[in-house]
């Protein structure tokens, strides 16, 4: 039998979609999956594509269907699970086969795993993938790590599967080692800050101007058709618009307001962090989640506290509201991306990876969940400025936030005094104020640290006095 050019295992949500998607595209690949039923039950619903899949239920019988050197994606829950399948497929690989993780693992994971195979004639690539379902299915946008040479081996069938933006492949290679799990985790932390901003203006218009779950539908389909354009408020509408079958409901309205959360979030959080980047939008996501699953605590919250006292929500010509609300929402974007960019230059620079920012956002254009036309706009922006220090001063983005933050100001504020939590938008209006101001207050703190802690200040008039004579001879002003 012809042997397969390239091989997969996992055949879960995203594994079988990827291996359908790689079979359709004119690859001939071999499958196995953990328990040999999940393999049974993809062969026998593969249709025509079961010419080009060789189904395999044992490791050995897997290799051996594919045609050395091996490219073997692995697709399966991340973590340790991806340590032990490695352990048992390596007995069978031989040198300069590649096994390519291919879920959302930590980039010190793929990191580490680079390390432990270092000499050992195996290569690595760690591969962030995004688009969910259908885009394994239809075409995902694909995000590599690794050695240059390694995705040179991999990049035409990589290619052959990814999505295409006006015919150009949302896939590429971004650098050695981790460098594509880390542009997957932040992939994943501005989606966290895209929806969480999405659920606040949500809450907004269900809980502020009582709209129903339809009625916002309607909204977020007609700012589809504006700038912004979007996979992720696509969904919401198609989301608001749906009904329940068994109650009749809108299906939101029946769903617990809990959000789940696999890691990525928090992992973006906690590398900006490390780093020394803000990434307020994508902390207050993170956050907003964990408050999210306390639901118990919540509602014995409400019954101790109350909802808050609060003026009614302010007398607006809702037409102009609404205005607001579009504006206020892409004003926020923009904190969230910038941010999300901005920890990647940073990253780039701690790693030594040169992550190339245009790419980036060219290959995040279709198939990702935060494809949009926004992100057709800060490719451009980064294309003309690859490295400028923050995406908001750009010519075209300081411009969108000058026309849109007095709608994002208006917007938190009205939440704010309605008492409806809104942390991801408020956290960008800050963070615009903040970042755009040059003389903040951070010399108070200075002064405080120094008067308790004799830590010391920079004079702004550069004379060389790095103490304050804040008396008891504890800090020198000498
Ligand atoms: N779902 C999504 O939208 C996206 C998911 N990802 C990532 O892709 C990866 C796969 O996710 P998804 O397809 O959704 O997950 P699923 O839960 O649908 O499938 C999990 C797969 O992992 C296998 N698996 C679990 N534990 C082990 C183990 N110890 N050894 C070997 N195989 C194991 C399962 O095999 P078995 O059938 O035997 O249980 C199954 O094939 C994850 O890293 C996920 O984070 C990335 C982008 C989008
Ligand atoms: O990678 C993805 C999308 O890009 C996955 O759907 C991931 O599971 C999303 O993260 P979380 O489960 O934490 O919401």
């Amino acid at each position: 039998m012809e042997q397969a050019e390239i091989g997969l295992i996992g055949l879960g949500v995203m594994g079988s979609n990827l291996a359908l998607n790689i079979a359709e595209k004119g690859n001939r690949i071999a499958v196995f999956n953990r328990s040999p039923e999940a393999t049974r039950k993809f062969f026998a619903e593969a249709g025509d594509l079961q010419k080009n899949i060789i189904p395999c239920e044992t490791l050995e019988e897997f290799v051996a269907a594919i045609r050395p050197p091996r490219p073997i994606i692995i697709m399966i829950k991340a973590g340790d699970p991806v340590d032990q399948q490695m352990e048992l497929l390596k007995p069978y690989l031989a040198d300069n086969d590649i096994m390519i993780d291919a879920g959302n693992a930590n980039f010190r994971d793929t990191m580490r795993r680079f390390e432990n195979l270092k000499d050992s004639g195996l290569t690595f690539i760690g591969m962030g993938v995004s688009g969910g379902e259908e885009g394994a299915r239809h075409g995902p946008s694909i995000m590599v790590g690794g050695t240059e040479e390694s995705w040179k081996r991999v990049e035409k069938v990589l290619t052959s599967i990814s999505a295409k933006f006006h015919n150009e492949p949302c896939v590429a290679w971004l650098g050695e080692n981790g460098a594509g799990h880390f542009v997957k985790t932040i992939h994943n932390g501005i989606e966290y800050a895209d929806m969480q901003m999405i659920a606040e203006i949500y809450g907004i218009l269900r809980d502020g101007l009582k709209l129903s779950a339809p009625e916002i539908g309607q909204v977020f389909g007609k700012w589809n058709s504006g700038r912004l354009n979007s996979y992720l408020i696509e969904i919401s509408e198609k989301v608001l618009t749906a009904t329940d079958p068994i109650s009749g409901k809108p299906m939101v309205d029946v769903i617990v307001d809990q959000a789940g959360q696999k890691g990525t979030g928090k992992w973006s959080v906690i590398e900006a962090q490390n780093m020394g980047v803000a990434a307020t939008a994508i902390e207050a996501a993170v956050a907003g989640r964990i408050l999210s699953s306390q639901k118990a605590e919540r509602e014995a919250a409400e019954k101790i506290l109350g909802l808050p006292q609060t003026t009614a929500m302010p007398a607006t010509d809702g037409l102009s509201f609404l205005e607001d609300l579009e504006n206020a929402l892409l004003a926020a974007k923009v904190a969230a991306y910038a941010q999300g960019f901005a920890v990647m230059a940073a990253a780039s620079k701690e790693y030594g990876w040169s992550l190339p920012m245009p790419t980036i956002a060219k290959i995040w254009r279709e198939g990702c969940i935060i494809r949009s036309q926004f992100l057709d706009e800060i490719t451009s922006a980064f294309t003309k400025d690859p490295d400028v220090a923050n995406l908001i001063v750009t010519p075209a983005f300081a411009k969108l936030v000058n026309d849109t933050d007095a709608s994002l100001r208006r917007v938190v504020s009205t939440a704010v005094m309605s008492g409806l939590s809104v942390p991801a938008l408020s956290s960008a209006l800050a963070y615009f104020d903040a970042y755009r101001r040059g003389r903040g207050t951070a010399n108070l703190i200075q002064a405080q640290r120094d008067f308790f802690g004799a830590h010391g200040f920079d004079r702004v008039d550069g004379v060389d006095k790095h103490h304050g004579p804040w008396g008891s001879g504890l800090a020198d002003f000498a």
